[in-house]
């Protein structure tokens, strides 16, 4: 799914409008009409009064035209009109429609709005016309909701929220966000979901050949993306056939994150695994894999070398293993004669931090930093945007796939472009689950799957079993790694639509 720009949404309806062709009220009543559907489904119950604020421009049309089909729909509404020098035509024309019996209130000084935590608080004050930070009138009013309402729901975006860049006023905070077509970037960045609460996209039916044709580095993957790029299991399949992965983790106090990243790998369809590891973390993994091979660094408590890396299809390394000066160089070496594409993960990644060898990274590996980890590699960004901007950088500069992990992880790739993945829960911030992704991920990478579609892939079906098990059996604080390894056939069979 594209992630499009504010500019290119006025395109895209002003493209559709003349294309499809719709009028463009009618085009305003299909929005409306689908905020409605969403709305009528997260509040089914009829029992609070719906209070509908609306600005005059066309996000205040759309919160009008709600106003009457949630009406038509028996729900209890009134509406405060925020009075301003202009208004749109298609406000004006859906305050024609207006029925006479819902309440209208003309609304000049904020403080002659009261929003009220017994109703329910519809936000059409603005939408994605935003075009400076809120003040005066419009900054009280959002504080106004803010500190009264208890479920705002916002048409589109919240008011004051800015789609591209940071929101530097005051902007509404949501409780839900119910957007049109395409979710905006910035509801994508961990800042900004005090302002979006929950949110989600209805689509209304924009020209499809417009979204095809406009260009834009920033997608959301989605189901259809990910089957199309699982590969089914051949029939007289062999181990041989689906790689020998080397997995060089763990140090004494941490052979679980060995044993995580193991097990996820063998469970995402590896043909043959040999963890590396020191002497102290052998047991351990034998008892908890033994469908893992083990190969004993000399040192008993932490790595220093490397193993036999011949014929490997894929090479991980980082996981719990420490920062030790040993180590440090292992990693060195690694970098220096690696013969298969890497996947670096943890401290791996912060030994390249700390000793500056962003420069010798090999081509095409996969990278798999959380915030803290990228924050080491690339230094503070000011917010999320500025954060995607040094991804793409550090994708470009490594030429690697560069998995920046958090709720909607992206993924950079050396063109330029970054995929969003919508799949996983709060649940997932839990020790161990970026252990087992990087385990996904080289399964996926030892399977010859591309550095880009490993990581995609990854990063989706992580997500996706962490969802089934939460929704299974766990709840977010329940949820441990093991339950996401755990639920990775269901992943699978969900994604390749079996069930
Ligand atoms: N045909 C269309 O273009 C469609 C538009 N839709 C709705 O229209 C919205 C966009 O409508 P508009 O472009 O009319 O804009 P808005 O309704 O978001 O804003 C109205 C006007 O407010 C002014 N404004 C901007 N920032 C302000 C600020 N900080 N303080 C005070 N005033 C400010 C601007 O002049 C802007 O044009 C979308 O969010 C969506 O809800 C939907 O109905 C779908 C179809
Ligand atoms: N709130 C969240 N929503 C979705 N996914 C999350 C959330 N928090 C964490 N995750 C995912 O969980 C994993 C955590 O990885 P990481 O921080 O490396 O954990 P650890 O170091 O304990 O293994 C990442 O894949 C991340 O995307
Ligand atoms: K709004």
């Amino acid at each position: 799914m594209k992630i499009l720009n504010a500019k290119q949404i006025r395109e895209a309806d002003a493209f559709t409008i003349k294309n499809e062709p719709i009028a463009s009220l009618a085009l305003m009543e299909r929005a409306s009409t689908a905020f409605t559907r969403e709305f009528v489904r997260l509040f089914p119950k009829k029992d609070r009064t719906v209070h509908i604020i609306c600005g005059q421009g066309n996000n205040g049309g759309d919160g009008l035209a709600v106003a009457r089909l949630l009406f038509a729909q028996a729900y209890r509404i009134r509406l405060s009109q925020i009075i301003s020098e202009n208004s749109t035509d298609d406000f004006n024309k859906n305050l024609e429609r207006l029925p006479k019996e819902i309440p209208l209130e003309k609304i000049r000084f904020a403080t002659e709005l009261k929003v009220s935590p017994e109703e329910i608080t519809i936000d059409a004050l603005l939408g994605s016309g935003l075009n400076r930070p809120l003040e005066g009138r419009y900054l009280e009013i959002a504080e106004e909701i803010n500190e009264n309402a208890t479920d705002t729901i916002a048409i589109d975006v919240p008011t004051g929220f800015c789609c591209d860049a940071p929101t530097e006023s005051v902007a509404v905070k949501a409780t839900y966000t119910i957007s049109f077509q395409f979710p905006k970037l910035g509801f994508l960045l961990p800042e900004n979901s005090k302002f979006t609460g929950k949110w989600l996209v209805a689509e209304i039916g924009l020209h499809p050949e417009f979204i095809e044709k406009e260009k834009t580095p920033y997608t959301l993957t989605e189901a259809k993306d990910i089957r199309k790029v699982l590969r089914p299991r051949e029939h007289f399949a062999y181990k041989g056939d689906y790689g020998h992965a080397t997995l060089i983790a763990g140090a004494f106090g941490k052979a679980g994150a060995a044993v995580l990243s193991a097990k996820a790998c063998l469970r995402t369809g590896a043909g043959l695994l040999t963890v590396r590891c020191p002497e102290k973390c052998v047991d351990t993994l034998q008892f908890s894999v033994p469908e893992a091979m083990c190969d004993l660094d000399s040192e008993k408590e932490f790595l220093s070398s490397l193993p036999d890396l011949s014929k490997k299809s894929a090479i991980a390394v980082g996981p719990g293993i420490g920062t030790a000066l040993d180590t440090q160089n292992m990693i060195g070496e690694l970098l220096r004669i690696s013969p298969a594409p890497l996947i670096l993960d943890a401290d791996a990644l912060n030994i390249i931090a700390m000793r500056d060898w962003i420069d010798k990274i090999p081509e095409g590996s996969i990278l798999t930093p959380h915030l803290g980890e990228f924050r080491r590699l690339v230094g503070e960004s000011r917010d999320g945007f500025q954060r995607l901007e040094k991804l793409r950088e550090l994708s470009a500069w490594t030429k690697s796939v560069i998995v920046l992990k958090g709720a909607f992880s992206a993924i950079a790739t050396p063109d330029g472009r970054v995929r969003f993945n919508g799949t996983g829960n709060p649940g997932m911030a839990t020790a161990g689950s970026g252990d087992t992704l990087t385990g996904i991920i080289t399964g996926l990478r030892s399977q010859n799957y591309s550095a880009e579609e490993s990581a995609v892939l990854g990063v989706y079906l992580h997500g996706l079993a962490a969802d089934i098990a939460t929704e299974r059996k766990q709840s977010y604080e329940s949820l441990i790694a093991s339950d996401i390894t755990e639920h990775l056939g269901l992943a699978f069979q969900k994604a390749q639509h079996l069930r």
